[in-house]
């Protein structure tokens, strides 16, 4: 995976993604469809966003028993996606379930998404991993745990903050991708977000990639948001 700008397009249905697409001509994209557009839209969006040439990272965040997600997984293997998650709380049995799924649903001579584990979210705070979950650790030592359950389950990274990217890196390795939500630029507000950065300090932590929603989206020009977004990202030297 070549270092992505992910835009989160969080929005309510293919209208309001078809507005906010004519913005970008003919620019290939790398697109998040979340819980949002596809519970309303159904699997028709992805359908519809592979036609138009983008690379999709469908964002369901799968979390049950390993069979549930196995034969959801298989499910969601034949809509050729090229990223999927789940929640590494679900554990190692359940994260090897859903490679198992990925690899059973993938069609011949295609290659499966990649999978990557949400260690815990980037709106979850110190104060709540004790006092709401109960978990008496460092919220990095917590993140780097689910991250080598996940490496150990064979998915093939996390979803984390920019915050535990370096430790990350240094244990597991950069081949392990990291993929930063939690990211504003310098004036934007942190709205439900807590573990925050600008694209300029994730690619200078060492993520592999970063998700934008509202940062783009809700901008009143989203083009020029995105190549701001992009400029900083890219430009900036780890
Ligand atoms: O899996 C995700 O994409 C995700 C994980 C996480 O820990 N935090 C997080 O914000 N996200 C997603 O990333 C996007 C962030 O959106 P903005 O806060 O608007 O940039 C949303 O679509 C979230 O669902």
């Amino acid at each position: 995976m070549e270092r992505p700008l992910i835009i989160a397009l969080d929005f309510k249905d293919r209208t309001e993604v078809d507005d906010f697409l004519n913005h970008f001509h003919d620019e290939k994209l790398f697109v998040k469809v979340g819980m949002e557009l596809f519970y309303q839209e159904g699997p028709a969006i992805i359908s519809h966003i592979k036609q138009l040439g983008h690379a999709i990272f469908l964002d369901l965040k799968l979390h049950d028993i390993p069979n549930t997600v196995k034969q959801a997984m298989r499910g969601l293997a034949k809509l050729e996606v090229d990223l999927v998650n789940v929640h590494a709380a679900g554990g190692k049995k359940m994260m090897a379930a859903a490679i198992e799924g990925l690899e059973a649903g993938t069609p011949e001579g295609k290659q499966r998404p990649a999978c990557i584990a949400v260690t815990q979210l980037t709106s979850t705070s110190q104060e709540m991993v004790e006092d709401e979950l109960l978990i008496n650790e460092n919220l990095d030592h917590v993140v780097l745990h689910y991250a080598k359950i996940a490496k150990e389950s064979g998915l093939d990274g996390v979803v984390c903050s920019t915050h535990e990217v370096e430790v990350l890196n240094e244990n597991l390795g950069v081949s392990f991708i990291t993929v930063t939500p939690g990211i504003r630029m310098k004036d934007d507000s942190a709205d439900d977000q807590t573990r925050i950065a600008t694209p300029e300090q994730a690619r200078r932590l060492g993520s592999t990639a970063i998700v934008v929603g509202r940062s783009i989206t809700k901008q009143a020009n989203p083009y020029e948001a995105y190549m701001n977004v992009k400029k900083a990202w890219e430009d900036t030297v780890e």
